[in-house]
């Protein structure tokens, strides 16, 4: 298979069909939901917490809690007690079978839950989607991941997954690649679309987006959403440190393997970077959202649907 990414790609215009393309929709239905846009802040510590995931439900927008020294149940009680969409993360350790189970007897079963470890093509996964489906049965959407390939995909379909997670170290705090010589950096678009062949649910293209066009190359190489850390994690809501660098306001965007966010040095494949803090995030939504649009014009429909079947080039030398 050719291995390209983002920057290698350009996607080709058909014939307009709107007037303005506020026209055009960008909305997107992932289990019983359907939401504003196709993207979701990354479960990182850095990038939501509860304010931002109240803040997103209530405008309509997809979140996934992180799951790092946060108590998921008084969480899920209080969205719960505003009729909020309900989504977090799980890891594969007995506190997080404990969790599932504390949750079913509270009658708190959340709307999504997110396995979420790096490497998600395990038993470790198998076992938990099993747990939760015997507690839960299919009152909760299960996302699981993340994995790099069409055979990891069709496993945690067959497992019982109902979206699953691609991208093992695309991200930009991720150093899964320089540390292990594996995964999806340096061809996170060409894993998606090979990946997409072989799934039967939906797709979350994890890690590696940059600019607000990447969300239309995933989505026309078959992902359903866009799960983003670094262009969310600096503005003035966002939960990393503020550091001020000549009067210049700055954010820390850290990784969940990396020694910040794990407290210990152990296992290490995250680091930490200063981001410019670009605003509030609700106005990158809403210009993500502009952006989007704008793909959608220029694909010739009026939905998300016209982009997933334009023409595309591969450029000979990245055009960054
Ligand atoms: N998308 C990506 O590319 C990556 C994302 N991450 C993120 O970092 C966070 C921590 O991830 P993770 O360490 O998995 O979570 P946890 O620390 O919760 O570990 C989950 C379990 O999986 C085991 N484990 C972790 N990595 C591997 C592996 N490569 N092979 C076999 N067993 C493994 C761990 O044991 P033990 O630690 O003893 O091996 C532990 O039992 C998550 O939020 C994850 O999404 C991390 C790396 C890559
Ligand atoms: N290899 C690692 N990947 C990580 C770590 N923490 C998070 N992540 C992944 O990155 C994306 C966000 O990527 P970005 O390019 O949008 O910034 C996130 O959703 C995780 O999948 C880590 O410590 N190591």
């Amino acid at each position: 298979m050719y291995a390209f990414d983002y920057e290698d790609i350009q996607l080709i215009p058909n014939m307009c069909v709107v007037n303005s393309r506020s026209e055009c929709n960008t909305f997107v239905t992932l289990g019983k939901h359907t939401f504003k846009m196709p993207v979701v802040p990354a479960n990182m510590a850095t990038v939501i917490n509860e304010e931002i995931s109240e803040m997103l439900a209530k405008g309509n927008y997809f979140y996934v809690m992180h799951r790092f020294n946060f108590d998921a149940v008084a969480f899920i009680k209080k969205m719960k007690s505003q009729n909020l969409i309900t989504s977090i993360s799980v890891g594969v350790k007995p506190q997080d079978y404990k969790l599932i189970e504390e949750l079913t007897k509270l009658d708190l079963i959340p709307d999504y839950i997110t396995i979420d470890i790096a490497h998600g093509h395990a038993n470790s996964v198998k076992k938990m989607i099993a747990h939760i489906r015997n507690h839960m049965n299919d009152k909760t959407f299960i996302i699981a991941g993340n994995v790099a390939t069409p055979q990891a995909v069709r496993d945690l379909e067959y497992w019982g997954a109902d979206a699953t997670k691609v991208g093992v170290g695309p991200g930009k705090v991720c150093i899964t690649k320089l540390k292990t010589g594996f995964g999806t950096g340096g061809w996170q678009l060409g894993a998606i679309k090979w990946c997409s062949k072989a799934a039967t649910k939906p797709i979350i293209a994890d890690g590696g987006l940059r600019v607000n066009g990447d969300i239309a190359k995933s989505i026309r190489f078959g992902a359903t959403m866009c799960m983003i850390g670094s262009l969310f994690a600096a503005h003035e809501e966002s939960p990393g440190n503020n550091v001020t660098i000549d009067n210049v306001l700055f954010k820390e965007y850290y990784g969940s393997a990396s020694e910040y966010n794990k407290g210990e040095k152990r296992y290490v494949e995250g680091k930490k970077e200063l981001i410019q803090v670009r605003g509030k995030l609700m106005e990158t939504y809403q210009e993500m959202e502009e952006d989007l649009q704008s793909s959608i014009s220029y694909a010739g429909g009026k939905t998300l649907k016209a982009i997933k079947s334009v023409d595309y080039v591969i450029l000979k030398t990245s055009n960054f």
